[in-house]
């Protein structure tokens, strides 16, 4: 709650949406010891708990120490089906209890061989568990889509199956192509065929691209050819020249994922809080930002806090957190019944 210039804002009961969260970096680390007590009992895992794998509290993880987090530990203890259906069913509970009414959740697809489990099974696991929320919840206020990411650690015939799946399931609920994974890795190019095939061949599936991440992922050169593959959303939007900043603005109705805990804590950006580039645009009116929590299993930051801390970081009043939150849903890729539901839904004051 703050009480900054104007009536008092409880943040958790604001109806918000999401839509850069990546699945297994949303899951609570509570959750993971969940699954990793049961897998226990049953003699499934050799893997070190959670709790003392990743401590209570602890948020500090910077892109070199991230992203083995997954590979290393998160993907060897959620390796089935259900683990998969248990730890989804978490995520959108947690996102549902901090007032999130619209997500868009997004996840690699990822075979599961142990459990011989396929891609196109992991993603209709997730839809499943998804519809089973959906049905248990008496007046289920959070709907939820998905995403599917391309890891730039992919290759070109990955990324087109990548590609395939997003087709495949889009009746089902898939509404979006992603690019993620660590900005440190280069030859993004190869991939330039399958987000150009889904511009072209399938318009309504929305493109989110991780965009300027890092100094390495910023360079002008790739950030040319990112925008030459016409997103309808970026996510971070750091390490912009201002040329870049300028071809942002000039796309117009560019929607921004502004991730700001994930980026002060894993040390993206220089300086704290205040020093965030979310600062330089949110009040620029061709664009859209939206702010999102990225990995708030890791980060620590539901959007909640987010927003209060934009609040309390860069003076919004009550009137701006509703206008931001209203603006964003210019850019769902959910489609029109949904944006009507959701006009319908979030705070007008
Ligand atoms: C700094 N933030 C980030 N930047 C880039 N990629 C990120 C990310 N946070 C998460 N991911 C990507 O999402 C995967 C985990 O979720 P899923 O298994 O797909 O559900 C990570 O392996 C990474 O590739």
């Amino acid at each position: 709650m703050t009480s900054i210039g104007g009536p008092v804002v409880d943040f958790r009961a604001l109806p918000k949406i999401e839509l850069h969260a990546h699945l297994s970096g949303s899951i609570s680390r509570q959750c993971l010891h969940d699954v990793w007590l049961k897998k226990k009992e049953v003699g499934e895992t050799d893997l070190q708990d959670p709790l003392i794998e990743m401590p209570l509290g602890k948020h500090d993880y910077d892109l070199n120490t991230f992203f083995p987090l997954f590979s290393k530990y998160i993907y060897n203890l959620v390796n089935d089906a259900w683990s998969l259906t248990f730890t989804t069913l978490s995520v959108l509970r947690d996102f549902a209890d901090d007032g999130v009414v619209y997500l868009e959740l997004r996840t690699t697809p990822r075979a599961m061989p142990h459990a011989g489990l396929t891609k196109a099974q992991y993603v209709q696991t997730i839809l499943d568990a998804i519809a089973t929320f959906e049905a248990e919840t008496p007046t289920p206020s959070l709907r939820t889509r998905l995403i599917l990411s391309i890891d730039r650690r992919n290759t070109l015939p990955e990324a087109r199956e990548v590609l395939a799946l997003a087709r495949q399931f889009q009746p089902h609920g898939v509404v979006g192509l992603d690019l993620c994974g660590d900005p440190a890795r280069g030859g993004i190019e190869v991939f330039a065929p399958v987000f150009e095939e889904a511009r072209r061949d399938v318009p309504d599936l929305g493109i989110t691209l991780h965009f300027a991440e890092a100094a390495a992922s910023g360079t002008e050169e790739e950030l040319t050819m990112l925008l030459g593959w016409r997103p309808d959303r970026i996510g971070h939007v750091i390490h912009v020249s201002e040329a870049v900043r300028a071809a942002i603005i000039a796309r117009g109705d560019m929607g921004l994922e502004l991730c700001l805990s994930c980026n002060v804590h894993a040390g993206m950006i220089c300086g704290g809080f205040e020093s965030h580039h979310f600062g330089e645009w949110w009040q620029v009116k061709e664009t859209v930002v939206v702010l999102s929590t990225d990995d708030v299993g890791i980060f620590g930051s539901p959007l909640s806090n987010e927003y209060a801390l934009v609040a309390e970081h860069f003076g919004l009043v009550r009137a701006d957190i509703c206008a931001l939150v209203r603006r964003g849903v210019d850019v769902i890729f959910g489609g029109d019944k949904e944006k009507q539901r959701l006009r319908g839904i979030l705070w007008s004051e």
